[in-house]
């Protein structure tokens, strides 16, 4: 472009304007709506390029907008629940120019994060912990004299885990400052479940939703004072003869519902609720995917997207690539399902994500969503389990961290007959480490009865399901977001032998002990370093013969996994060897002890150094460190 030439237009004006929320709170109320707009646009922009999570952003664009005009942050507290609608937050909090590489390396996460802004008052990415967090923060500025406010947001799908009405039974009686707003969309990833969801239905129907809110523009706008606020609020809603809601039962000054995308009445009555005492409920009333059409019309599907065209919604997705380890499992359950009338598939909230569309279709009487409630999903089956069903609970890694003590005392120590699907174990990518499966094998290894398997490829998977399935007790299958090696499927009802695992390649002086996604690295690092690779299988029991032969043939036994190394399946084979009083050289390759950022999978792999190059640099490495060593001991010996 020459000086002359008229410059473009800047397609955002008002946004661009904002660096912080002072620049928002110092715009004239004229120029919000505007705003709104161009922060929806931009977003739908942003994501469309970066991927990400879309529909839960665009429905609190204005709430985003009014949270950050009427209250002073970063001084006063916002507690994004979740945190997967926080784009605009972050848009308006001086992170515009880092959207465009959000969930990437090195870019900023796809959610509150506390070591990333100092707006972000509570780093999250696992549901219905807003409220405990935001009730903490409330009793620490009054124990601590300071007048903070503090505001919890979150959705109708997250209020409806325990942990959320864990908070809220504690916190009604402590009469915090604190105010929470239910954002109210009427959907989780999925439509919601439950009785809460009915509850809130009510609350919209029976609460003169339209009169509300028509009436409540007017009332605070002209009712500045709070006194005449609460009284006329109070009369309004308490006098219609409604039962009171949950929240009022709670303790909660509730109030609403009203239209979270008008603007001006969300930032009127937060206005006016910032004022009042105690704690107090605002429950508004949102369109997921507000303002972009595709999404409203398919909020489950731009729930999270992959990159996509803007003037399409057409995602784009990766041409050519088989089944993910999620479609092996639908189709496998949906299979099992048809031989077996006991079998129960049970989804805490992730229908769509955990591949059980089709089998919800199929089998919809013994199909349970149970909600955001990974606790209740685990013993729900535990007690299913007892009357002689055989429930399969398909639960992502990170989120079976919520039902450790349901696992433990629930299942495993009964040696119920549960089966346990566990998606995306290992790193997950751009979501980051809020949702890495990283720890199941730690964590699940120590539970007495429990078999733990890690199948290599997809029909392994498949083998292993069904391997699980029909052992009479507690059995976890664990495996990889994304697609395998692509191995074809034989389906069918064959079993692999518990406790046993394959050596897929016989080499020399090392021996690569590989569990599950790792089995294919291992097995080119393997060709590289002409080592034997055994594809162990299963992590408890494991292959003690196995691993005592290997012990006894090679100089070096390499354990890989995709799980922390501490306490993983590595630690249990030198648990094994210690136990036979072997010295053999052992090294453990897995995650390392920290927290891994977002990135491609396969970036995070190469990080943590688990693809075929860094294990074969490692054992490089280590071969050395054992030859010098080897040679020092020689020469020690020929000096003494
Ligand atoms: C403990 C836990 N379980 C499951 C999830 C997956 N998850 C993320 S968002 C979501 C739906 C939340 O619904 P809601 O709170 O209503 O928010 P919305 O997306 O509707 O804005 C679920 C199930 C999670 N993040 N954490
Ligand atoms: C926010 C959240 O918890 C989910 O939306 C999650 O990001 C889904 O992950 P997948 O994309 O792996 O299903
Ligand atoms: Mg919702």
């Amino acid at each position: 472009m020459t000086d002359t030439a008229p410059s473009a237009p800047p397609e955002y004006p008002l946004l661009d304007l904002i660096d912080d929320p002072t620049d928002l709170r110092a715009l004239p109320s004229s120029a919000l709506k505007p705003l709104a707009s161009e922060l929806r646009a931009f977003l739908i922009d942003s994501v469309s390029r970066t991927g990400g999570h879309l529909a839960a952003g665009l429905g609190v664009v204005e709430l985003s907008i009014a949270l950050h005009r009427v209250f002073e942050t970063p001084d006063d507290r916002i507690v994004w629940d979740v945190g997967h609608q926080a784009y605009p937050h972050k848009i308006l909090t001086g992170r515009r120019q880092r959207m465009g590489r959000l969930r990437q390396k090195g870019g900023i996460s796809g959610f509150p994060k506390r070591s990333e802004s100092v707006y972000d008052s509570f780093g999250v990415g696992h549901s219905s912990t807003s409220l405990s967090a935001a009730l903490g923060m409330s009793i620490a500025a009054r124990l601590k004299g300071e007048s903070r406010q503090v505001v919890a947001v979150i959705g109708d799908g997250s209020l409806g885990a325990g942990m959320a009405f864990e908070a809220l039974n504690h916190g009604g009686p402590l009469d915090p400052n604190l105010l929470v707003i239910l954002n109210d969309n009427e959907m989780s990833i999925s439509p919601p479940v439950g009785a809460l969801s009915k509850h809130l239905a009510s609350l919209l129907s029976g609460r003169a939703y339209i009169n509300v809110r028509e009436g409540s523009k007017q009332a605070l706008a002209s009712l500045p004072e709070l006194r005449q606020f609460v009284g006329r609020w109070e009369e309004h809603l308490k006098g219609m003869f409604m039962p009171s809601t949950l929240f009022e039962e709670l303790g909660f000054n509730y109030i609403g519902p009203i239209d979270g995308h008008d603007l001006d009445a969300v930032i009127t009555t937060l206005t006016n609720m910032k004022q009042m005492p105690g704690p107090r409920l605002l429950h508004l009333i949102t369109q997921k995917g507000r303002g972009y059409t595709p999404a409203e019309q398919s909020p489950t599907r731009y729930h999270g997207v992959t990159p996509f065209d803007r003037a399409t919604g057409k995602m784009h997705s990766k041409a050519g690539t088989g089944p993910t380890y999620t479609q092996v499992f639908g189709d496998w359950i949906s299979d099992a399902a048809a031989r077996d009338t006991r079998l129960i598939g049970i989804t805490p909230a992730m229908r769509e994500g955990s591949g059980l569309v089709s089998f919800s279709e199929r089998f919809p009487d013994r199909y349970f969503d149970v909600g955001i409630a990974e606790q209740h999903a685990v013993t729900l089956a535990a007690g299913m389990a007892c009357e002689g069903l055989k429930p399969v609970v398909a639960i992502y890694s990170s989120f079976l961290q919520r039902a450790y003590d349901q696992l433990v005392h629930d299942v495993c120590l009964q040696g119920l007959d549960v089966t346990l699907a566990v998606d995306r174990a290992g790193l997950v990518g751009a979501d980051g480490a809020t949702h890495a499966g990283s720890f199941d094998l730690s964590f699940a290894r120590s539970q007495p009865n429990l078999v733990i398997a890690a199948p290599a490829d997809e029909n392994e998977c498949w083998q292993l399901l069904e391997t699980a399935y029909q052992h009479p007790g507690p059995a976890l299958v664990r495996y990889p977001r994304g697609t395998g090696p692509g191995v074809a499927l034989k389906r069918g009802a064959e079993t692999l032998a518990i406790g046993r695992g394959e050596v897929r390649r016989l080499g020399r002086e090392i021996a690569l002990l590989a569990f599950g996604s790792r089995v294919p690295a291992a097995e080119a690092a393997g060709q590289a370093l002409d080592a034997t690779v055994a594809n162990m299988r299963f992590v408890k029991p494991l292959d003690e013969a196995l691993i005592l032969e290997l012990a006894d043939q090679h100089r070096l036994l390499v354990t890989i996994e995709e799980n922390a190394i501490a306490g993983g399946a590595g630690s249990a084979v030198s648990e094994v060897l210690a136990a036979h009083g072997l010295a053999v050289y052992c090294l453990h390759l897995g995650l390392p002890d920290l927290c891994l950022e977002q990135a491609g999978h396969e970036e995070q792999l190469r990080t943590c150094g688990l693809d075929a190059a860094g294990i074969e640099h490692s054992v490089r490495m280590e071969m050395e460190h054992i030859d010098l060593y080897a040679e020092a001991s020689r020469a020690d010996q020929r000096a003494a």
